[in-house]
Protein backbone atom coordinates (compact mmCIF):
# COMPACT_ATOMS: atom_id res chain seq x y z
CA UNK A 1 0.00 0.00 0.00
CA UNK A 2 1.21 3.35 -0.81
CA UNK A 3 1.22 6.13 1.82
CA UNK A 4 -0.17 8.11 -1.48
CA UNK A 5 0.04 12.34 -0.19
CA UNK A 6 3.44 11.92 1.84
CA UNK A 7 6.00 14.36 0.03
CA UNK A 8 9.25 13.50 -0.45
CA UNK A 9 12.79 15.03 -1.13
CA UNK A 10 15.27 13.86 -3.62
CA UNK A 11 18.75 15.52 -3.46
CA UNK A 12 20.41 14.94 -6.54
CA UNK A 13 18.85 15.63 -10.39
CA UNK A 14 20.90 13.13 -12.07
CA UNK A 15 20.06 10.20 -13.80
CA UNK A 16 19.12 8.13 -10.50
CA UNK A 17 17.91 10.89 -8.84
CA UNK A 18 15.21 12.08 -11.29
CA UNK A 19 14.26 8.30 -12.61
CA UNK A 20 13.42 7.55 -8.82
CA UNK A 21 11.61 11.27 -8.58
CA UNK A 22 9.85 9.84 -11.72
CA UNK A 23 8.57 6.10 -9.60
CA UNK A 24 7.47 8.32 -6.67
CA UNK A 25 5.46 10.87 -8.89
CA UNK A 26 3.88 7.77 -10.92
CA UNK A 27 3.18 6.64 -7.02
CA UNK A 28 1.01 9.71 -6.66
CA UNK A 29 3.79 11.19 -4.38
CA UNK A 30 4.91 15.37 -4.49
CA UNK A 31 8.78 15.14 -4.97
CA UNK A 32 11.02 18.15 -3.98
CA UNK A 33 14.16 17.40 -6.20
CA UNK A 34 17.37 18.94 -5.30
CA UNK A 35 19.68 20.36 -8.18
CA UNK A 36 22.71 22.67 -7.77
CA UNK A 37 22.32 24.04 -10.94
CA UNK A 38 19.66 27.20 -11.83
CA UNK A 39 19.39 26.75 -15.25
CA UNK A 40 18.45 22.95 -14.67
CA UNK A 41 16.35 23.78 -12.08
CA UNK A 42 14.31 25.42 -14.60
CA UNK A 43 14.23 23.22 -17.29
CA UNK A 44 12.98 20.99 -14.61
CA UNK A 45 9.97 23.14 -13.59
CA UNK A 46 9.13 24.83 -16.87
CA UNK A 47 9.61 22.04 -19.60
CA UNK A 48 9.04 19.43 -17.37
CA UNK A 49 12.28 17.99 -18.66
CA UNK A 50 15.92 16.44 -18.05
CA UNK A 51 17.30 16.43 -20.99
CA UNK A 52 20.95 16.19 -19.99
CA UNK A 53 20.64 13.23 -18.00
CA UNK A 54 17.10 11.22 -19.43
CA UNK A 55 16.74 12.74 -22.87
CA UNK A 56 13.47 12.75 -24.22
CA UNK A 57 11.53 11.50 -20.86
CA UNK A 58 8.64 14.32 -20.02
CA UNK A 59 8.67 14.60 -15.83
CA UNK A 60 5.26 14.44 -14.17
CA UNK A 61 4.44 17.64 -13.01
CA UNK A 62 4.18 16.23 -9.73
CA UNK A 63 7.90 16.67 -9.40
CA UNK A 64 9.06 19.89 -8.60
CA UNK A 65 12.84 21.09 -8.85
CA UNK A 66 14.72 23.93 -6.05
CA UNK A 67 18.16 25.21 -5.77
CA UNK A 68 17.55 25.81 -2.26
CA UNK A 69 17.95 22.70 0.16
CA UNK A 70 15.99 24.26 2.84
CA UNK A 71 13.09 24.41 0.23
CA UNK A 72 14.06 20.95 -0.55
CA UNK A 73 13.62 19.66 2.90
CA UNK A 74 10.76 21.32 4.16
CA UNK A 75 7.41 19.29 5.32
CA UNK A 76 9.15 15.72 4.34
CA UNK A 77 10.27 12.99 6.41
CA UNK A 78 11.98 11.06 3.89
CA UNK A 79 14.96 12.02 2.24
CA UNK A 80 16.44 10.24 -0.96
CA UNK A 81 20.21 10.54 -0.88
CA UNK A 82 21.32 10.33 -4.95
CA UNK A 83 24.37 12.19 -5.32
CA UNK A 84 27.80 10.51 -6.31
CA UNK A 85 29.59 9.11 -3.22
CA UNK A 86 32.29 11.39 -3.61
CA UNK A 87 29.78 14.17 -2.86
CA UNK A 88 27.75 12.51 0.17
CA UNK A 89 29.74 13.94 3.26
CA UNK A 90 29.42 17.39 1.28
CA UNK A 91 25.86 17.40 0.78
CA UNK A 92 25.16 15.51 4.28
CA UNK A 93 26.66 18.44 5.73
CA UNK A 94 24.48 21.30 3.85
CA UNK A 95 21.77 18.85 4.54
CA UNK A 96 21.91 18.98 8.23
CA UNK A 97 21.98 22.82 8.39
CA UNK A 98 18.64 23.06 7.10
CA UNK A 99 17.00 20.32 9.31
CA UNK A 100 15.08 19.84 12.86
CA UNK A 101 13.28 17.24 11.97
CA UNK A 102 13.99 13.45 12.22
CA UNK A 103 14.05 12.26 8.97
CA UNK A 104 14.58 8.58 6.95
CA UNK A 105 17.82 8.84 4.87
CA UNK A 106 17.71 7.05 1.71
CA UNK A 107 20.70 6.45 -0.15
CA UNK A 108 21.02 5.01 -3.69
CA UNK A 109 24.33 5.85 -4.64
CA UNK A 110 26.77 2.36 -5.21
CA UNK A 111 30.04 2.91 -3.54
CA UNK A 112 32.79 2.93 -0.60
CA UNK A 113 34.60 5.78 0.59
CA UNK A 114 38.49 5.51 -0.24
CA UNK A 115 40.93 5.66 3.24
CA UNK A 116 38.39 5.39 5.48
CA UNK A 117 36.41 2.24 3.86
CA UNK A 118 33.28 3.37 5.00
CA UNK A 119 29.85 2.15 3.76
CA UNK A 120 27.31 4.70 2.45
CA UNK A 121 25.28 4.32 5.02
CA UNK A 122 28.24 4.22 7.69
CA UNK A 123 29.49 7.42 6.32
CA UNK A 124 25.23 8.76 6.94
CA UNK A 125 25.52 8.05 10.29
CA UNK A 126 28.85 9.23 11.07
CA UNK A 127 27.71 12.53 10.01
CA UNK A 128 24.03 12.83 10.95
CA UNK A 129 23.45 13.89 14.42
CA UNK A 130 20.92 11.44 16.44
CA UNK A 131 18.59 14.20 16.97
CA UNK A 132 17.68 14.13 13.22
CA UNK A 133 18.47 10.92 12.14
CA UNK A 134 15.59 8.34 12.00
CA UNK A 135 16.89 5.62 10.06
CA UNK A 136 19.02 5.13 6.95
CA UNK A 137 18.05 2.67 4.20
CA UNK A 138 19.71 1.71 0.98
CA UNK A 139 18.08 1.26 -2.23
CA UNK A 140 20.63 -1.13 -4.92
CA UNK A 141 19.54 -3.82 -7.57
CA UNK A 142 19.44 -4.16 -11.13
CA UNK A 143 18.03 -1.10 -12.59
CA UNK A 144 19.41 1.51 -15.45
CA UNK A 145 17.73 4.88 -14.77
CA UNK A 146 17.58 5.05 -18.58
CA UNK A 147 14.91 2.08 -18.52
CA UNK A 148 13.01 2.83 -15.35
CA UNK A 149 12.25 6.24 -16.67
CA UNK A 150 10.72 4.73 -19.92
CA UNK A 151 8.54 2.23 -17.05
CA UNK A 152 10.59 -0.62 -17.99
CA UNK A 153 9.92 -3.49 -15.70
CA UNK A 154 12.59 -3.05 -13.00
CA UNK A 155 13.49 -5.12 -9.41
CA UNK A 156 15.09 -3.75 -6.51
CA UNK A 157 16.30 -4.34 -2.92
CA UNK A 158 15.78 -2.54 0.39
CA UNK A 159 17.75 -2.84 3.23
CA UNK A 160 18.34 -1.29 6.64
CA UNK A 161 19.15 -1.72 10.58
CA UNK A 162 15.46 -1.17 10.97
CA UNK A 163 13.78 -3.54 8.88
CA UNK A 164 10.07 -1.41 9.43
CA UNK A 165 11.88 1.51 7.51
CA UNK A 166 13.07 -1.29 4.91
CA UNK A 167 9.25 -1.81 4.27
CA UNK A 168 7.79 1.63 4.65
CA UNK A 169 10.55 2.46 1.56
CA UNK A 170 9.42 -0.66 -0.14
CA UNK A 171 5.72 0.83 0.03
CA UNK A 172 7.03 3.79 -1.10
CA UNK A 173 8.46 2.85 -4.21
CA UNK A 174 6.76 -0.03 -5.49
CA UNK A 175 4.48 -0.33 -8.36
CA UNK A 176 3.37 -2.59 -11.10
CA UNK A 177 6.58 -1.25 -13.20
CA UNK A 178 9.04 -1.01 -10.14
CA UNK A 179 9.23 -4.33 -7.92
CA UNK A 180 10.97 -3.42 -4.67
CA UNK A 181 12.12 -6.56 -1.98
CA UNK A 182 13.26 -6.19 1.46
CA UNK A 183 16.60 -7.93 2.18
CA UNK A 184 18.28 -7.69 5.97
CA UNK A 185 21.69 -7.80 4.74
CA UNK A 186 22.86 -4.43 4.97
CA UNK A 187 25.95 -4.82 4.40
CA UNK A 188 25.70 -6.99 1.59
CA UNK A 189 23.23 -5.09 0.06
CA UNK A 190 25.57 -2.26 -0.31
CA UNK A 191 28.70 -3.98 -0.76
CA UNK A 192 26.99 -5.79 -4.06
CA UNK A 193 26.06 -2.73 -5.32
CA UNK A 194 29.48 -1.02 -4.67
CA UNK A 195 31.67 -3.73 -5.95
CA UNK A 196 29.55 -4.97 -9.46
CA UNK A 197 31.11 -1.47 -10.46
CA UNK A 198 34.81 -2.69 -10.61
CA UNK A 199 33.99 -5.79 -12.38
CA UNK A 200 31.44 -3.42 -15.31
CA UNK A 201 34.59 -1.56 -15.59
CA UNK A 202 36.76 -4.48 -16.40
CA UNK A 203 34.39 -6.40 -18.90
CA UNK A 204 33.83 -2.77 -20.54
CA UNK A 205 38.13 -3.12 -20.99
CA UNK A 206 37.43 -6.64 -22.41
CA UNK A 207 34.54 -6.14 -24.51
CA UNK A 208 37.19 -2.84 -25.99
CA UNK A 209 39.97 -5.17 -26.43
CA UNK A 210 37.51 -7.30 -28.73
CA UNK A 211 37.24 -10.12 -26.44
CA UNK A 212 34.20 -12.07 -26.66
CA UNK A 213 31.59 -13.71 -24.73
CA UNK A 214 33.62 -16.45 -22.81
CA UNK A 215 36.00 -13.13 -21.35
CA UNK A 216 32.62 -11.54 -20.18
CA UNK A 217 31.66 -14.71 -18.66
CA UNK A 218 34.70 -15.34 -17.06
CA UNK A 219 34.87 -11.78 -15.18
CA UNK A 220 31.16 -11.83 -14.20
CA UNK A 221 31.59 -15.61 -12.47
CA UNK A 222 34.78 -15.05 -11.21
CA UNK A 223 33.97 -11.26 -9.79
CA UNK A 224 31.26 -12.14 -8.07
CA UNK A 225 33.32 -14.91 -6.49
CA UNK A 226 35.96 -12.13 -5.06
CA UNK A 227 33.16 -9.82 -4.33
CA UNK A 228 31.46 -12.89 -2.06
CA UNK A 229 34.83 -13.30 -0.87
CA UNK A 230 35.18 -9.86 0.35
CA UNK A 231 31.96 -9.39 1.49
CA UNK A 232 31.86 -12.25 3.68
CA UNK A 233 34.79 -11.11 5.61
CA UNK A 234 33.06 -7.80 6.18
CA UNK A 235 30.29 -9.52 7.52
CA UNK A 236 27.45 -9.66 4.67
CA UNK A 237 25.57 -12.93 3.92
CA UNK A 238 27.26 -14.64 1.22
CA UNK A 239 23.40 -15.51 -0.18
CA UNK A 240 22.72 -11.57 -0.64
CA UNK A 241 25.29 -12.06 -3.87
CA UNK A 242 23.31 -14.36 -5.71
CA UNK A 243 19.96 -11.86 -5.45
CA UNK A 244 19.22 -8.74 -7.15
CA UNK A 245 22.13 -6.65 -5.16
CA UNK A 246 24.68 -9.18 -6.40
CA UNK A 247 24.59 -11.32 -9.38
CA UNK A 248 21.53 -9.53 -11.12
CA UNK A 249 23.14 -6.46 -10.33
CA UNK A 250 26.42 -7.30 -11.83
CA UNK A 251 24.64 -8.45 -14.69
CA UNK A 252 22.94 -5.39 -15.83
CA UNK A 253 26.15 -3.72 -15.27
CA UNK A 254 28.65 -5.97 -17.49
CA UNK A 255 26.23 -6.28 -20.36
CA UNK A 256 24.29 -2.64 -20.85
CA UNK A 257 25.43 -0.47 -23.22
CA UNK A 258 23.80 2.15 -21.04
CA UNK A 259 26.36 1.34 -17.94
CA UNK A 260 28.75 4.48 -17.15
CA UNK A 261 30.88 1.70 -15.65
CA UNK A 262 31.01 -0.53 -18.76
CA UNK A 263 30.82 2.16 -21.14
CA UNK A 264 34.10 3.68 -19.23
CA UNK A 265 35.92 0.70 -19.67
CA UNK A 266 35.06 0.16 -23.05
CA UNK A 267 36.76 3.07 -24.02
CA UNK A 268 39.72 2.40 -21.75
CA UNK A 269 39.67 -0.78 -23.58
CA UNK A 270 40.24 0.79 -27.19
CA UNK A 271 42.95 3.02 -26.11
CA UNK A 272 41.88 5.72 -24.39
CA UNK A 273 42.73 7.66 -21.61
CA UNK A 274 41.37 7.65 -18.12
CA UNK A 275 41.42 11.22 -18.20
CA UNK A 276 40.03 12.02 -21.16
CA UNK A 277 37.17 8.73 -20.66
CA UNK A 278 36.02 10.63 -16.89
CA UNK A 279 36.26 14.25 -18.53
CA UNK A 280 34.12 12.73 -21.50
CA UNK A 281 31.46 11.05 -19.82
CA UNK A 282 29.80 13.80 -18.28
CA UNK A 283 28.59 11.76 -15.36
CA UNK A 284 29.81 9.58 -12.80
CA UNK A 285 31.88 6.53 -13.40
CA UNK A 286 31.49 5.12 -9.73
CA UNK A 287 33.76 2.09 -10.37
CA UNK A 288 36.98 3.83 -10.30
CA UNK A 289 36.75 5.61 -7.11
CA UNK A 290 35.55 2.04 -5.64
CA UNK A 291 38.53 0.17 -7.15
CA UNK A 292 40.71 2.05 -4.86
CA UNK A 293 38.69 1.69 -1.84
CA UNK A 294 38.63 -2.60 -2.64
CA UNK A 295 41.99 -2.25 -3.23
CA UNK A 296 42.68 -0.96 0.55
CA UNK A 297 39.52 -3.56 1.53
CA UNK A 298 41.62 -6.26 0.25
CA UNK A 299 44.64 -5.64 2.17
CA UNK A 300 42.56 -5.05 5.15
CA UNK A 301 41.25 -8.05 4.74
CA UNK A 302 43.71 -9.87 3.98
CA UNK A 303 41.82 -10.86 0.88
CA UNK A 304 42.47 -12.96 -2.42
CA UNK A 305 40.87 -9.91 -5.80
CA UNK A 306 42.66 -10.74 -8.61
CA UNK A 307 40.62 -8.54 -10.89
CA UNK A 308 39.88 -5.85 -8.75
CA UNK A 309 43.97 -5.80 -8.19
CA UNK A 310 44.60 -6.20 -11.49
CA UNK A 311 42.17 -3.17 -12.63
CA UNK A 312 43.93 -1.11 -9.76
CA UNK A 313 47.16 -1.60 -11.72
CA UNK A 314 45.71 -0.61 -15.00
CA UNK A 315 44.02 2.19 -13.60
CA UNK A 316 46.42 3.97 -11.46
CA UNK A 317 49.94 2.13 -12.40
CA UNK A 318 49.22 2.72 -16.54
CA UNK A 319 49.42 -0.67 -16.55
CA UNK A 320 48.86 -1.83 -20.35
CA UNK A 321 44.99 -3.38 -20.90
CA UNK A 322 46.02 -6.66 -22.62
CA UNK A 323 49.05 -7.38 -20.64
CA UNK A 324 46.96 -6.87 -17.51
CA UNK A 325 44.77 -9.89 -18.97
CA UNK A 326 47.84 -11.98 -19.57
CA UNK A 327 48.85 -11.80 -16.09
CA UNK A 328 45.02 -12.99 -14.63
CA UNK A 329 45.21 -15.91 -16.89
CA UNK A 330 48.90 -16.88 -16.13
CA UNK A 331 47.90 -16.83 -12.68
CA UNK A 332 48.46 -20.19 -10.13
CA UNK A 333 46.35 -22.92 -11.15
CA UNK A 334 43.65 -23.04 -8.19
CA UNK A 335 40.49 -24.89 -7.42
CA UNK A 336 37.60 -23.34 -8.32
CA UNK A 337 35.88 -24.46 -4.96
CA UNK A 338 38.62 -22.87 -2.92
CA UNK A 339 36.55 -19.71 -3.51
CA UNK A 340 33.07 -21.51 -1.99
CA UNK A 341 34.74 -23.26 0.87
CA UNK A 342 36.44 -19.85 2.30
CA UNK A 343 33.13 -17.87 2.04
CA UNK A 344 31.57 -21.08 4.18
CA UNK A 345 34.16 -21.73 6.59
CA UNK A 346 34.04 -17.51 7.06
CA UNK A 347 30.32 -17.75 7.79
CA UNK A 348 30.93 -20.96 10.26
CA UNK A 349 33.34 -18.54 12.54
CA UNK A 350 30.79 -15.77 11.98
CA UNK A 351 28.16 -18.13 13.70
N1 LIG B 1 22.26 6.07 -13.30
C1 LIG B 1 21.82 4.90 -12.88
O1 LIG B 1 21.20 4.16 -13.65
C2 LIG B 1 22.04 4.46 -11.48
C3 LIG B 1 22.91 5.14 -10.64
N2 LIG B 1 23.09 4.70 -9.36
C4 LIG B 1 23.97 5.39 -8.45
O2 LIG B 1 23.40 6.65 -8.11
C5 LIG B 1 24.44 7.60 -7.81
C6 LIG B 1 24.24 8.85 -8.63
O3 LIG B 1 24.38 8.44 -9.97
P1 LIG B 1 23.70 9.16 -11.19
O4 LIG B 1 22.45 9.85 -10.87
O5 LIG B 1 23.66 8.16 -12.27
O6 LIG B 1 24.85 10.22 -11.53
P2 LIG B 1 24.80 11.44 -12.53
O7 LIG B 1 26.19 11.73 -12.90
O8 LIG B 1 23.78 11.16 -13.58
O9 LIG B 1 24.20 12.60 -11.61
C7 LIG B 1 24.83 13.00 -10.43
C8 LIG B 1 24.10 14.19 -9.84
O10 LIG B 1 24.79 14.59 -8.66
C9 LIG B 1 25.16 15.95 -8.79
N3 LIG B 1 26.47 16.15 -8.15
C10 LIG B 1 27.67 15.75 -8.60
N4 LIG B 1 28.63 16.17 -7.76
C11 LIG B 1 28.01 16.84 -6.78
C12 LIG B 1 28.44 17.52 -5.62
N5 LIG B 1 29.74 17.59 -5.31
N6 LIG B 1 27.52 18.09 -4.82
C13 LIG B 1 26.23 18.01 -5.12
N7 LIG B 1 25.74 17.40 -6.21
C14 LIG B 1 26.61 16.82 -7.01
C15 LIG B 1 25.24 16.22 -10.29
O11 LIG B 1 25.06 17.60 -10.55
C16 LIG B 1 24.07 15.38 -10.79
O12 LIG B 1 22.87 16.08 -10.61
C17 LIG B 1 25.77 6.87 -8.11
O13 LIG B 1 26.30 6.38 -6.91
C18 LIG B 1 25.34 5.70 -9.00
O14 LIG B 1 26.20 4.59 -8.86
C19 LIG B 1 22.42 3.62 -8.87
C20 LIG B 1 21.55 2.92 -9.66
C21 LIG B 1 21.29 3.29 -11.03
O1 LIG C 1 24.05 0.74 -10.93
C1 LIG C 1 23.62 0.83 -12.05
C2 LIG C 1 22.60 -0.09 -12.59
O2 LIG C 1 22.08 -0.92 -11.60
C3 LIG C 1 24.16 1.88 -12.95
O3 LIG C 1 25.42 1.50 -13.35
P1 LIG C 1 26.40 2.57 -14.02
O4 LIG C 1 26.74 3.57 -12.95
O5 LIG C 1 27.57 1.79 -14.50
O6 LIG C 1 25.63 3.21 -15.15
Amino acid sequence: MNNKKEKVAVIGAGSWGTALAIVLADNQHPVQLWTRNEEHKNEINNSHTNEKYLPGITLPELITASTSLEETLSGVETVIIAVPTKAIRQTLREVIKFQMKPLTFVHVSKGIEPDSLLRISEMIDEEIPKRILKDIVVLSGPSHAEEVSLRHPTTVAVSSKNMDAAEKIQDLFMNQHFRVYTNPDLIGVEIGGALKNIIALAAGISDGLGYGDNAKAALITRGLAEISRLGTKMGANPLTFSGLAGIGDLIVTCTSVHSRNWRAGNMLGKGQKLEDVLNNMGMVVEGVRTTKAAYQLARKYDCSMPITEILYQILFNDVNAKEAVEQLMARLKTNEMEDLVDILSEQMEQL
